[in-house]
């Protein structure tokens, strides 16, 4: 018998998985043991990227994953829009970088503060980076990006103004990465690639995908997908990504994840106060002096009472 050795999970396609051995480095394809499609779990895919795991290789044979090893962390979206399954992105990820775009398309803030929502509640710090500033000239644009920055910096996020294509901002993304595994998202055409091939364009990713998983109507799985930097530590490329769900976080839970209602929760009047429609709600007291974005509180109504809000 074969001695089980453990490897990191870099790609996977649902049914084959290419892994980094620890030992020698080397990349082996394997398949999964079936027993490890988890009882009564509703994720579409056992093993994801970034997974630890172990694995046997008989000589001449295909390799098979035994074991997952406990995940330190995971971030999961639904699996099309009228699943109730869930696709988990990626595991054991040290931070995220959401990038967004205020034209060209323009990213939709509830889909920003849902990413947030999700990443606050498994402990992921988030970086926004916000894209193609060099397209924010004029005044409509300009105010658009002023405002952005103070909400997202007033609740606290660190946000990297850049531009991929100008190559201006770069560097501070860059230096956030050596020795860490970072997950890279955003809608499709916020300039993921751009920005990927501009810390080092020797990561020649996913060239001719994009019209395969944009295709409107079709529902195309598409997987994350881990590359080794340069500099060292590992980036996580999500393409494809539409959504999210949150998953198992009540709704007297969900304002602790928006740090810039949460700080006024305190103050309310009653301790279970939902910032809807009570009196003495300091949240909405901060809201009508315009210490909080509107879209902020908006998207926390709407996550409060999100039908698609599912239970694993
Ligand atoms: N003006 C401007 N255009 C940019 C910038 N970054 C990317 N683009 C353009 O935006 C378009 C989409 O960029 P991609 O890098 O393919 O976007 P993506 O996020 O990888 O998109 P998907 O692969 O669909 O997920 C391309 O035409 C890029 O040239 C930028 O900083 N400024
Ligand atoms: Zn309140």
């Amino acid at each position: 018998m074969e001695s089980a050795r453990s490897a990191l999970v870099i790609k996977s396609t649902g049914s084959w998985y290419t892994l980094r051995d620890d030992a020698s480095g080397q990349t082996v394809t394997c398949r999964i043991r079936g027993n490890l499609r988890l009882k009564g779990s509703r994720t579409t895919n056992p093993v994801v990227v970034g997974d630890r795991v172990e694995y046997e290789q008989p000589e001449g044979a295909t390799g098979v994953v035994t074991k997952i090893l406990p995940r330190r962390n995971y971030i999961i979206r639904r699996a099309s829009n009228l699943s109730k399954e869930s696709h988990i992105i990626a595991a054991n990820v040290d931070q995220a970088f959401l990038v967004v775009s205020l034209f060209l398309p323009s990213t939709n803030c509830e889909f920003i503060d849902r990413f947030l929502v999700t990443a606050e509640a498994y402990r992921i710090p988030v970086t926004l980076l916000l894209n193609k500033c060099d397209l924010y000239a004029t005044d409509a644009l300009q105010d658009a990006q002023t405002e952005f920055l103070k909400i997202y910096r007033s609740a606290g996020y660190e946000v990297i103004e850049l531009s991929a294509t100008q190559q201006t901002g770069i560097d501070a993304f860059k230096k956030m990465l050596p020795g860490k595994t970072s997950l890279l998202s955003g809608n499709s055409g916020v300039g993921k690639s751009t920005l990927i091939r501009a810390i080092d364009p020797s990561l020649d990713i996913r060239i001719g995908a994009v019209s395969a998983s944009s295709s409107k109507g079709k529902h195309t799985t598409t997987f994350s997908e881990m590359y080794p930097l340069a500099g060292g530590g590992y980036l996580i490329d999500t393409p494809g990504i539409k959504g999210f769900g949150l998953i198992d976080i009540e709704n007297d839970e969900i304002c602790r994840y928006f740090p810039d209602l949460f700080r006024y929760a305190p103050r309310c009047g009653y301790y279970n106060c939902t910032h809807t429609h009570e009196p003495a709600c300091a949240v909405r007291e901060a809201l009508r002096a315009g210490e909080i974005g509107l879209s902020r509180y908006e998207s926390y109504l709407k996550l409060l009472d999100d039908d698609q809000k599912y239970r694993k």
